[in-house]
């Protein structure tokens, strides 16, 4: 099954190779738990864990691979972040897609030497969104051949770039270009920040921390101002855009392909967030089956939690998720990669598609995983409450995906302007244009689901069901927009006035997407007890799936209420179906309780005993009396006795 999460066997077995050695080095493990850590000490922390990975990375990992890279930074550095989190996620992307040759020489090979430390620095104090209106401004001096970049006023501040504040010391910074008076919109420099050697800021650069935040703590969220600093010209990142020494603004082949770097991390970082919903499912799950409270027979002992209908409830249908959306985020990072190559060879055709398939699932996926690891810490009762779970900074660091990258409810905006588009094809009679992501829009339904009309409905009947309801919402929402427009609208003012049923139609679609890469997935499996237990949690899946949105194939009559009561019965049998196979489906993912760093969730399952020695080792049980008794209470109870007399 590990061979299936992770796309193979090859990198399965490497992940465990990478454990079993991390096993017995034992410096690169944690020095204490991290909650116990104050944020000062867990960025040291991680600082020195940072540099025995530099020096030994060769003996363990082939650095060339970065899921093998990413696996021992999960084990070793952990989900919080990391001083150079930022320089691998988005600096080394950035400058590989977007500088030139002779820029990458220069850069790129420093970087990936870590020669020196970088970030992506794009998001202001006043606008993270609406990248046109980004307030620092790059002016080009065309006598000394140079950028001017400058923070005009206080909202211009780069606000929230990862590893800004203290760690980095260049940055990719996205300003506005300003060439002769004319405004050519954000466009990416490299930009030095600090002095290589001294590691103080430059001169004309005011820079630092922006302070705690939800979770993510280990990285230093940053800030960042200009005071007319200068760059040569040669800091525009050249390899699509040119600025000539004259001031010539030679345009790239597609507008957008600046923003490679978002993209890069919309398309990773949906594996990563079914990894971290799959980390707070392994910890409930495994606690479930230590847990007893209660009785379902009086006559029995108590029995363990998981046995509760409403337990499943609350667990199958995220590790059914998680599963899903690892499925989904394998397809994604084939398709950027493949992008990526294309874009190298002048090809930006499937940009537009890219964009829009990440941005409703990066939207989708992680609503749907801090929903589930949410449920997950709830399922864990009192002790899902505390910090020995590390569900709580599971959730954290996973919640953060619903804004970075992208607000959520925007991002599904992009994707409905490519749904709507698609709409105008099938109502212009041109539906033979639709590219495969939405070919479906411009098929007819079947008059009404065939779900529990044949004798064991396959998947088929279910991805039909779905298309149904997406194709619907999609063209009615398309419909209202238009009909707005018809009435005299503005397309701004009419998309506004439609963007909640446009929305609906993008989770619609993506729901449709992650339940179609689930069945392609488990069609490809050719091992009949493997395939039986996937096909058990896809029957679950759609099931639950169907549920959640049949509203809007009731109100039409594709399903009837019979069918939702066939539905329903369903799910309760998969459920209980899934029930003996819930802790291998979460073991299967083959966390090490390193990685995992929940005192709650260990493989050895000895929870209480954990729980115990992990509350005597808290600080504050360091000393029987703490200094603020002997400060304020005990004088407190004192003074109150003494009144007394
Ligand atoms: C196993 C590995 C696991 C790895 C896990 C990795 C986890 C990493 C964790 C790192 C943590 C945090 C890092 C966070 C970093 C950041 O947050 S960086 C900042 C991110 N900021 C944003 O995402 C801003 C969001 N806003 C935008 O993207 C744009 O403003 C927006 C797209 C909303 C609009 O852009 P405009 O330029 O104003 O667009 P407009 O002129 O209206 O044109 C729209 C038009 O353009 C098309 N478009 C937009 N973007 C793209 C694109 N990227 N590619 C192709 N096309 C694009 C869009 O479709 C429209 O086309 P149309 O034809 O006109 O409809
Ligand atoms: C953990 C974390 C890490 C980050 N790392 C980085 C980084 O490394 N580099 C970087 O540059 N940035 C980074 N960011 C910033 C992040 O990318 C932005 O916060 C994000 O893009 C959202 O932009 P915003 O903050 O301007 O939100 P806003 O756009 O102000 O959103 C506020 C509300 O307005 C709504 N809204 C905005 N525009 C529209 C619209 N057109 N239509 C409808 N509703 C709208 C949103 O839906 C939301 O409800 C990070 C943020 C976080 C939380």
């Amino acid at each position: 099954m590990a061979a299936q999460i992770y796309s193979g066997e090859k990198y399965a077995s490497r992940r465990r190779e990478i454990s079993a050695n991390l096993a017995k080095r034992p410096e690169f493990h944690d020095s204490k738990p991290l909650p116990f850590m104050t944020r000062e000490e867990k960025i040291l922390e991680s600082s020195r864990k940072l540099t025995l990975i530099s020096k030994h990375m060769n003996e363990i990992i082939d650095p060339s691979d970065k899921r093998e890279l990413y696996h021992l930074n999960c084990e070793v550095l952990g989900i919080e972040g990391n001083p150079m989190a930022l320089h691998g996620d988005m600096f080394i992307p950035a400058l590989t897609a977007q500088a030139s040759d002779e820029q990458q020489e220069k850069w790129l090979s420093r970087a990936l030497r870590r020669e020196i430390i970088g970030t992506y620095a794009q998001t202001e104090l006043g606008h993270g969104t609406n990248l046109r209106k980004l307030e620092t401004i790059a002016t080009y001096d065309v006598d000394t051949q140079e950028f001017v970049l400058h923070t005009p006023q206080i909202t211009a501040l780069k606000w929230w770039p990862g590893n800004l504040g203290k760690s980095s010391n260049y940055a990719v910074v996205v300003a506005l270009m300003i060439i002769k008076g004319k405004n050519y919109g954000p466009q990416t420099f490299m930009v030095p920040l600090r002095d290589e050697k001294t590691h103080q800021p430059l001169k004309g650069i005011t820079i630092g921390d922006i302070g705690p935040k939800l979770a993510y703590n280990i990285v230093d969220n940053g800030f960042l101002g200009f005071d007319h600093y200068r760059i040569p010209r040669t800091n525009l990142l050249m390899r699509h855009t040119r600025v000539e020494p004259d001031g010539t603004f030679v345009k790239p082949p597609h507008a957008k392909i600046n923003y490679s770097a978002m993209v890069h991390v919309r398309s990773y970082m949906i594996t990563g967030q079914a990894i971290m919903l799959a980390y707070a499912l392994t910890i409930a799950t495994r606690y479930s089956s230590v847990r007893r409270q209660g009785q379902i027979d009086t006559t029995q002992p108590e029995v363990k939690v998981l046995e509760y209908q409403t337990q499943q409830h609350r667990l199958f249908p995220s590790i059914a998720r998680a599963y899903a959306f690892v499925f989904a985020g394998a397809e994604t990072v084939r398709l950027y990669e493949r992008v990526l190559q294309e874009v190298e060879t002048g090809n930006v055709s499937l940009m537009a598609d890219l964009h829009a398939l990440t941005s409703g699932l990066k939207s989708v996926v992680t609503h749907q995983t801090a929903q589930g690891i949410e449920q997950a810490r709830m399922a864990c009762g009192g002790h899902g409450y505390s910090q020995a779970s590390y569900i709580s900074e599971i959730f954290g660091v996973a919640v953060g995906g619903c804004t970075y990258e992208g607000e959520n409810l925007v991002m599904l905006q992009q994707l409905a302007r490519y749904l709507v588009k698609s709409a105008g094809l099938v109502q212009a009679g041109q539906s033979s244009k639709l590219g495969p992501l939405v070919a479906y829009l411009g098929a007819k339904s079947d008059s009404t689901s065939l779900i529990d009309r044949t004798p064991t409905p396959g998947f088929a009947e279910y991805v039909k069901t779905f298309q149904h309801i997406a194709r619907k919402q999609t063209l009615k929402a398309a419909q209202k927009l238009f009909g707005f427009m018809e009435k005299g609208d503005t397309r701004e003012v009419a998309w506004n006035k439609s963007t909640v049923e446009l929305n609906r139609a993008s989770r619609l679609h993506t729901r449709l997407y992650i339940v179609e890469a689930f069945v392609r997935r488990v069609e490809e499996v050719a091992d009949p007890r493997l395939k039986e237990v996937l096909t058990d949690l896809l029957r679950l899946h759609v099931n639950y799936e169907l549920l959640d949105v049949a509203a809007y194939a009731l109100e039409d009559g594709f399903l009837s209420s019979s069918q939702l009561d066939y539905i329903r019965e369903q799910l309760y049998f998969y459920l209980a179906k899934i029930r003996p196979n819930a802790v291998s489906l979460v073991d299967s993912w083959e966390f090490s309780d390193r990685e995992l760093r929940s005192v709650l969730g260990r493989r050895d399952g000895n929870v209480y005993e954990n729980l115990f020695a992990w509350a005597k080792a808290s600080p504050l049980n360091k000393t029987d009396v703490l200094p603020s008794v002997d400060k304020y209470l005990k004088p407190l109870m004192e003074s109150a006795r003494a009144s007394k007399l």
